[in-house]
């Protein structure tokens, strides 16, 4: 399965995506890597890999939906099959995600249906839960509220800072991420007409 990786930052998923797809058990094949922002170290991390880059600014768009149809033509031009948002900093259209509706993932740093938006950490902080984690989700066009594919529990410490909790909750993204991208690309899992999880009678 054709994989495309958005990002906007560091790309720590898009490291863990990209060791996932060189296993010779990978369904995924990692085929593109598109940033909203130049120069950004994930870049460098996928022209490391070999993998084809392209910067898509959003600065340089008049609109929202300029910026969206650029991205999605760059996806078609690469025969991408499945996007997955690592990172990826912008709200997408509800064109866009309604087109690529049970094919586009994302990963969020919290257990969900708490904490959504940015900032999830420090939401957690000041709740004083003693659980957070990492939610794989599909894309809806609802921000944060995608049908969920895989959560990974991380435990909050007393001595916790945003910093200190955002650093463990990504060792827990590192294994999720991988994990729901090759349920997707493999078929294992798939998003029903009701929008929900359905898993392949294989599993
Ligand atoms: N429609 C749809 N699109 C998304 C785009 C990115 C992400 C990644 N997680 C994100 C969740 C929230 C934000 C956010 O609120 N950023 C501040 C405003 C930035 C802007 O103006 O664009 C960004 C990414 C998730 C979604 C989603 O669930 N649904
Ligand atoms: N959406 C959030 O943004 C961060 C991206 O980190 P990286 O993958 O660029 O290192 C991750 O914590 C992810 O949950």
């Amino acid at each position: 399965t054709r994989v495309a990786v958005l990002i906007s930052g560091t790309g720590t998923n898009l490291q863990a995506l990209i060791e996932q797809a060189k296993s010779p058990s990978s369904a995924a094949e990692i085929v593109l890597v598109v940033s909203n922002r130049p120069g950004v170290l994930g870049l460098k991390r996928a022209a490391l890999a070999g993998i084809q880059t392209r910067v898509v600014d959003h600065k340089l768009y008049g609109s929202r939906a300029e910026f969206d149809g650029t991205v999605d033509r760059v996806l078609e031009e690469f025969g991408v099959e499945v996007v997955c948002l690592a990172g990826f900093m912008r709200i997408l259209s509800g064109a866009l995600v309604r087109k690529w509706n049970g094919k586009m993932l994302n990963v969020h740093p919290s257990l969900l249906p708490s904490f959504k938006g940015v900032h999830a950490h420090r939401q957690a902080l000041q709740a004083g839960v003693r659980i957070t984690g990492c939610t794989v989700h599909f894309v809806a066009e609802e921000v944060d509220a995608g049908a969920i594919i895989m959560q990974e529990v991380v435990p909050v410490l007393e001595s916790d800072t945003e910093e200190s909790l955002s650093e463990r909750v990504k060792e827990a993204e590192h294994r999720a991420f991988p994990a729901a991208m090759e349920l997707v690309a493999s078929g294992a899992v798939c998003l029903g007409d009701d929008n929900r999880i359905v898993w392949s009678h294989t599993q």
